[in-house]
């Protein structure tokens, strides 16, 4: 802010008595220059001040004016806003109204719900309460059905048990018949062939001492009748009855017994799992005993073959035999009782010396149920003799040594008929079930005894295969024969497919006729 000059020494102009001389004007007159000088400086200073004044009070115009716009540009912004909002809150206010509306309804429809439920949960409980009857009545009913069951389940598993074993007993039957009607016979006298002279007379030594010239029979093979060759005569015509096997040793001649069978692994099909587990149990321990020694475990005695019969039992005994070049010694268990009735435990007791003798040999007990089966009491002799037999058996096998060269295998086709003597720990090591072949075993065993026949190239061996569901391997051995035999009669050159089906047919159409009831245990 501009100072305002104040002024100093105003000139005094003051009344005297006297006129002023021309001294005195010429004073004042200077004085009153120096106060106009002094004024048009303060004028001129007061005239900057106000230009300046302006300048600035233009300024603040100009500031005002742009002040003045952007508050109007942010009004008219601010009204737009306003609008839109009022908008949005008209569009909201609509909203919620509507829901206010819905909201009204649902609690309306929420209320006839809540009665509805009331109503739908009142009527479950009746039907609750309901259910909670008809539940207790079906358990007393299900408790009575299952009973029913049950006893219907034991009747037939009974009857089927039964219509089984009568079938075992009318078979046995009809062999101690004929057994019986060829005791009843004259005996035989015991004689060894000494040559054959022509196809039909062979000279013979008899038991008694002479030699003599006896007509060969029809059904006997040169072969059969070598030099050396056992055979029974008739006392009084001296023709001869049949050929006897070759007799290792008197007293045990009821066994077959083949110093080293010619079976091999190869030959039988499908069993793969068997194998090796009787592989594990028969061969290892005869073939590598010193294992067993350094693990520190005692060898297995042997293993209990079981399932439907022609499943390969045999062969698998067999085939381990061949492996251990062992002496295979076959036993069937029905002729140790049935042939030498009184001598059964004798024989058990000579056939495990005569293994030991043989060594390292394989005791195959086939049939091993006809003196093993489970009995409710020994009431007959013959129940007490096959009794006696197995107690014998037992007696062996547990006083047999597990680091001999001896194993046994014993095979049956009912596991479910075993006296559990037999299955307790110690005895048989391991019990192998033998199945019924499925697709696959059966197209190798078609393989297998069909590889030296002269096939025709359609033969297709997995559709034979499918065809054959349930044979076992005996059944398609001989569908194989049969089908060669197809062939041989109609002059072929080789086996066709046609021989094979026509084999099946005849094959499956006769196991049917003769298949049993299956009790439902009988391999388990
Ligand atoms: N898995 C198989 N592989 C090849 N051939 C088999 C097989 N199973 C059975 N066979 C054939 O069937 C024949 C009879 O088999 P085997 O005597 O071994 O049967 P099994 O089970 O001992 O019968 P069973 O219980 O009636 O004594 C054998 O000689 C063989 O020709």
């Amino acid at each position: 802010m501009e100072k305002m000059v104040k002024p100093k020494d105003k000139p005094v102009y003051t009344t005297s008595k006297r006129a002023p001389d021309s001294d005195d004007i010429r004073r004042s007159e200077s004085e009153l220059d120096l106060e106009i000088e002094r004024l048009s400086a303060e004028l001129k200073k007061a005239e900057t001040l106000l230009k300046r004044t302006k300048t600035i009070s233009a300024q603040r115009l100009e500031e005002i004016k742009s002040l003045k716009e952007s508050a109007a540009a942010e009004k008219e912004r601010l009204l737009g806003d306003v609008e839109r909002s009022q908008a949005v809150y008209d569009a909201l206010q609509a909203d919620y109204n509507t829901l206010i509306e819905e909201k009204v309804e649902i609690q309306t429809a929420l209320e006839k719900s809540k009665g509805e439920l009331a109503t739908a949960k009142e009527s479950l409980n009746n039907t609750r309460s309901e259910l909670v009857k008809s539940h207790k009545d079906l358990s007393v009913t299900r408790e009575e059905v299952i009973l029913s069951q049950g006893i219907i389940q034991q009747l037939e598993s009974q009857k089927k048990s039964i219509e089984y074993d009568k079938i075992h007993f009318e078979r046995e039957t009809k062999r101690l018949r004929v057994e019986l009607d060829r005791m009843k016979t004259t005996p035989l006298l015991m004689g060894t062939v000494v040559k054959m002279i022509d196809n039909d007379h062979v000279v013979i030594r008899s038991s008694a001492g002479p030699q003599l010239v006896v007509s060969a029979p029809m059904d006997l093979t040169e072969a059969e009748l070598a030099p050396g060759a056992n055979v029974a005569l008739n006392q009084q015509t001296f023709s001869i009855a049949e050929v006897l096997p070759v007799l290792e040793e008197p007293e045990v001649s009821a066994l077959e017994l083949i110093e080293s069978t010619d079976i091999t692994y190869d030959q039988i099909g499908g069993l793969g799992d068997q194998l090796r587990e009787i592989r594990e149990v028969v061969e290892l321990p005869l073939v590598k005993p010193e294992i067993f020694e350094r693990i520190g475990i005692e060898p297995p005695k042997g293993a209990l073959l079981y399932g439907p019969p022609g499943t390969g039992k045999t062969m698998i005994a067999k085939a381990v035999a061949n492996k251990t070049n062992a002496t295979f010694i076959r036993v069937v268990g029905s002729e140790l009782v049935q042939k030498y009735i009184g001598d059964g435990a004798k024989m058990v007791h000579e056939l495990f010396e005569m293994a030991q003798k043989k060594a390292p040999s394989i005791i195959f007990i086939d049939e091993v149920d006809s003196i093993a089966s489970r009995r409710t009491d020994d009431t007959t002799s013959a129940d007490r003799e096959i009794h006696r037999t197995l107690m014998q058996l037992l007696a062996e096998m547990d006083g047999f040594n597990r680091r001999s060269n001896v194993k046994i295998i014993a095979a049956t086709n009912r596991l479910d008929i075993l006296d559990p003597a037999i299955l307790r720990p110690g005895r048989f090591d391991r019990m192998v079930f033998v199945p019924l072949p499925e697709a696959d075993g059966r197209e190798s065993i078609f393989k297998i005894h069909s590889a030296k026949m002269t096939l025709s190239d359609e033969i297709d061996f997995a559709e034979l295969a499918k065809m054959t569901e349930g044979a076992s391997g005996a059944d398609i051995k001989a569908v194989v024969t049969e089908a060669g035999m197809f062939a041989v009669r109609g002059e072929k050159m080789s086996v066709e497919k046609a021989d094979f089906i026509d084999a099946i047919h005849k094959i499956m159409e006769s196991k049917k006729k003769e298949e049993l009831p299956v009790p439902e245990n009988m391999f388990y």
